[in-house]
């Protein structure tokens, strides 16, 4: 809760000005029994009407100041909690933008979605509450104490006793309520996870006839939120009606002491009324708390579930050197571990500027995994990486990102035009050089011959692009950056024979160096150095005529793709 009360630093002129008009709220509110003794012992007991209109306009003054206050109060209250939103919005999406694989396993994309989105409308409600009516409650309940006393020691001392019971009672139900809705939040994020499933892959749902399956596991995750927000409202609800019995218990044991005390003529009738007043109000505030305590537990496990994303340390923070790339990269005795697992293992190779490195092997041997080492998404686990002769760490994270370019495996466009989607790659890219980028990556024809050419929309409200073209737009976005490191994991396997070679000699003509996953060997049979896997570990290297040679693995794979076309 601390971090995220940092938060509320910049707005302290809205909160202060929000407390400020709380305290008049209070004053009033406090003074109103007084005010009412006042009315029934000068006035109605006293039978003076001018102090009855006296002190009863003075009564309405006051109920009026106070309402203006409670209207100007939740103005500032929405400014603080609106702006304390969209600060923790805005910081954690710059933090979810700097995390790598491993944060990604900690933490769940549709939890991530969850706590940008909802977990921070609970910490809005919460500090809305607290400047309304959260510190209102317990300075009222002090305050009032401080009143009964003056009216009357012994029936101020009953009050007084009671009080500990219910603040223990309190304090049993937020320990509760935290626990519990935190287990709220865990469901929605399992229905999150549900939901983005379904909609991402609602076509082999179909394909597959799993409609009714999908639609029992996503009934389990709802019945299972509302069970658990039904268990944490539960919890609440109880506690109102235990709240309001205590209170009656406590007012009818002031009202018999209070009347023997009456009747022994110890206090007045309106200061007998102002002590009941008084009671009933802070006991009123603690089945305010009952609500209060609901919105303190689903805050606090809100802000819980923030802190820890706000709180993880990114590669992003380390410093480095910046460096202007020539493309030399060197493996030295590489490993890398996820999972647990050993994915590669004590990896060495060296690819000179300007070269294109091939890499082939069967599926899950590291291919990804060694990709994404270059761009440090993954951190190895251990050995050296050079890049230019300089340890990868030395190196400054943004800036070395910036001279390389990943197709990843799995294409993703975004919602806009072609010519946003490959200007993406660079930050006021030329139209000289959108057009370039296609063209190399052999898809301008394509674009031109789209109706609205480069400003045709993609995805859902516009054209949906095949996956070799989808595959070829994400090649142009990646070439227009002009990067000195290209790497392209498995970017030409949806792509005609004729138009991969094309690319592929396009991509041969680049001043950059290239690294190339591929299926077929003749995709990558003219690289100057090609790394075969095999379970983590590199078991070949050298040009396509060395490894005919030098690995009967590599000849048989050849071989077999050989076979492949001639038949
Ligand atoms: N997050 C992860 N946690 C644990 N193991 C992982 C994780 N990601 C990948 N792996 C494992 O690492 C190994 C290498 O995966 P990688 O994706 O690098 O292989 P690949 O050669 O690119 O496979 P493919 O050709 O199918 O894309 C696999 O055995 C995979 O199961």
């Amino acid at each position: 809760m601390r971090a995220i009360f940092s938060y509320t630093f910049p707005y302290k002129k809205s909160a202060s000005i929000a407390l400020f008009l709380m305290f008049i709220e209070l004053l009033v509110e406090l003074a109103q029994p007084i005010l009412m003794a006042k009315i029934i012992d000068d006035g109605i007991i006293a039978e003076d009407f001018n102090a009855v209109l006296l002190w009863g306009g003075v009564l309405l003054g006051l109920s009026l100041l106070a309402f203006t206050a409670g209207v100007t109060n939740s103005f500032f209250a929405a400014d603080l909690s609106q702006g304390v939103g969209y600060d923790l919005r805005k910081d954690l999406f710059s933090k979810v933008q700097k995390f790598s694989a491993r944060h990604f396993q900690n933490i769940t994309t549709p939890s991530l979605v969850t706590r940008i989105t909802n977990d921070v409308i609970q910490i809005q409600n919460l500090l809305f509450m607290f400047v309304r009516i959260g510190l209102r409650a317990p300075l009222f309940i002090i305050f009032a104490l401080i009143m009964a006393f003056t009216i009357d020691v012994k029936l101020a001392l009953f009050l007084l006793g009671s009080v500990p019971v219910f603040l223990l009672f309190l304090f049993f139900l937020l320990t509760k309520g935290i626990k519990w809705f935190k287990k709220v939040q865990h469901k929605l994020d399992g229905l999150n996870t549900i939901i983005r499933e379904n909609i991402a892959g609602i076509r082999l749902i179909k394909g597959f006839n799993r409609k009714e399956h999908e639609e029992e596991r996503f009934h389990q995750a709802n019945e299972s939120l509302v069970l658990h927000n039904k268990k944490a409202l539960w919890l609440m609800e109880v506690a109102m009606p235990v709240v309001m019995f205590g209170m009656n218990i406590v007012i009818l044991v002031l009202l018999f002491v209070g009347s023997q005390i009456l009747s022994n003529a110890g206090v007045e009738a309106g200061e007998l009324v102002a002590i009941i007043n008084y009671a009933t109000r802070i006991l009123f505030t603690f089945s305010v708390f009952t609500f209060l305590i609901m919105v303190i537990s689903r805050g606090q496990a809100s802000a819980e579930r923030i802190a820890d994303v706000l709180h993880q340390t990114t590669d992003e923070d380390t410093s480095g050197k910046a460096k202007e790339l020539d493309g030399a990269v060197r493996f030295h005795n590489v490993s890398l571990q996820r999972g647990g697992h050993n994915v590669l293992k004590n990896l060495n190779f060296h690819a000179l500027p300007g070269t294109t490195v091939g890499i082939i092997g069967e599926t899950g041997s590291g291919k990804t995994s060694l990709l994404h080492l270059i761009p440090r998404l993954y951190e190895k686990n251990a050995g050296q990486l050079f890049l230019d002769g300089v340890e990868i760490e030395n190196l400054h994270v943004k800036n070395i990102r910036k001279q390389i370019s990943l197709v990843p495996q799995e294409v993703h466009l975004f919602s806009g035009t072609v010519r946003e989607n490959i200007s993406w790659g660079k930050k006021g890219a030329t139209r000289e050089e959108i057009e370039g980028a296609a063209k190399q990556a052999q898809i301008h024809d394509f674009i031109t011959d789209l109706p609205n050419g480069y400003e045709t929309q993609i995805g859902q409200k516009g054209v949906v692009f095949s996956g070799g073209q989808k595959q070829r737009l994400s090649i142009a976005r990646a070439l227009v950056r002009e990067p000195r490191i290209l790497i392209l994991d498995d970017s030409t396997s949806a792509l005609d024979a004729h138009t991969e070679k094309r690319l592929l000699r396009t991509l041969d003509e680049q001043p950059c160096t290239v690294f190339l996953v591929a299926q077929k060997i003749s995709s990558i049979q003219n690289a100057d150095l090609i790394l075969i896997l095999h379970q983590g570990e590199i078991i070949a290297q050298g040009t396509h005529d060395e490894l005919l040679q030098q690995s009967e693995y590599y000849a048989e794979i050849h071989q077999s793709q050989q076979e492949g076309v001639t038949s």
